[in-house]
């Protein structure tokens, strides 16, 4: 999102313009998926200390990489900008080189900046765990190595290049997993007195909360369109451009990711973890407000 555009806040926390930015990111998702699935698994790069020997570094050749990336892009003010967080702890990047931007103030900050609503190691965990697995030694990925005559590689050597598309595909992970932020802001101004009692009730009552969030229409609806998306970015032409029309089935195989994988990426992980930013940004939403401004907004019930 173009958060220096000149649109007035009012206009940036409409729900519809930030589910038009989660639509936008499913296509920047899927293309990045199906560049990481050119690459082998190559488990390797992400087993802490493999590369001790080559890089003197204890973590994981993926975190090196990490480190590396978001240290230069720390350098050009990234993590300054309100939808963007870092893999690295933030302390053992350097700083701006930049002055700061100034950013219309969307969120609640004492929300925002609270640790428990920022989800990268869930992220980094489902993602190599769950995703990349699948990704790469998928049905649909040894169909077509069968197909080409060949045995499906669990490690070609393609550090370098697995590294790189793993961090573009994290990065976009995260800004669509903590947009759930400008989400929940939305939704909590447009009636503040439905969150309130649920946010000050002692523990905060975090399911009624997730219930107040959770749109299974929308959910729904997503999950239709990934299909749709998966299947038309991921299908093939022949060598005049037309589309080679297969089933869905054998489309995955010869697609260049699965698009049930996809599906169930977003269905078990993103969209759970973008509600998991929800309330946990919601349950900090009234941190440092005062006791008048609640008065006030509990004041509108009603009206
Ligand atoms: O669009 C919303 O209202 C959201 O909260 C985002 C989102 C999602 O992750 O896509 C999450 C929870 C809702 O149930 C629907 C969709």
């Amino acid at each position: 999102m173009n958060f220096t555009s000149g649109a007035e806040a009012q206009e940036l926390l409409s729900l519809d313009v930030i589910r038009n930015q989660l639509i936008r990111l499913e296509d920047t998702i899927i293309f990045l998926l199906i560049e990481r699935a050119q690459f082998a698994y190559n488990e390797r790069i992400y087993k802490p200390g493999a590369f001790k020997d080559e890089i003197n570094f204890d973590g994981s050749w993926l975190e090196w990489f990490l480190l590396g990336i978001e240290s230069f892009h720390a350098q050009a003010r990234r993590y300054t900008s309100p939808d963007e967080y870092p893999f690295t702890p933030i302390e053992k990047l350097p700083k701006p080189i930049l002055k700061p931007q100034s950013y219309p103030p969307l969120l609640h900050q004492p929300a925002a900046s609270h640790p428990s609503v920022n989800a990268n190691s869930r992220i980094i965990d489902f993602y190599v765990k769950h995703i990349v697995p699948g990704l790469t030694g998928s049905p649909a990925a040894k169909a077509k190595a069968q197909a080409q005559g060949k045995e499906l590689l669990t490690d070609d050597g393609n550090y370098g290049s697995a590294a790189t598309r793993d961090v573009e595909v994290l990065q976009a992970l995260s800004r669509r997993i903590h947009f759930g932020m400008f989400v929940s802001e939305s939704k909590f101004l447009s009636a503040p007195h439905d969150f309130i009692p649920h946010i000050l009730s002692n523990p905060p009552n975090t399911e009624a909360l997730a219930g107040l969030i959770t749109k299974p229409a929308v959910e729904a609806k997503l999950l239709i369109r990934l299909a749709n998306k998966a299947r038309v970015y991921g299908c093939e032409m022949d060598a005049d451009g037309r589309v080679v029309e297969v089933p869905d089935e054998e489309m995955a195989a010869r697609g260049k990711i699965g698009i049930a994988e996809v599906v169930g990426m977003y269905k078990d992980w993103v969209i759970p973890l973008t509600k998991d930013v929800e309330v946990d940004y919601l349950i900090h939403r009234l941190d440092g407000v005062s006791q008048s401004q609640i008065d006030e907004w509990m004041a509108k019930k009603g009206e």
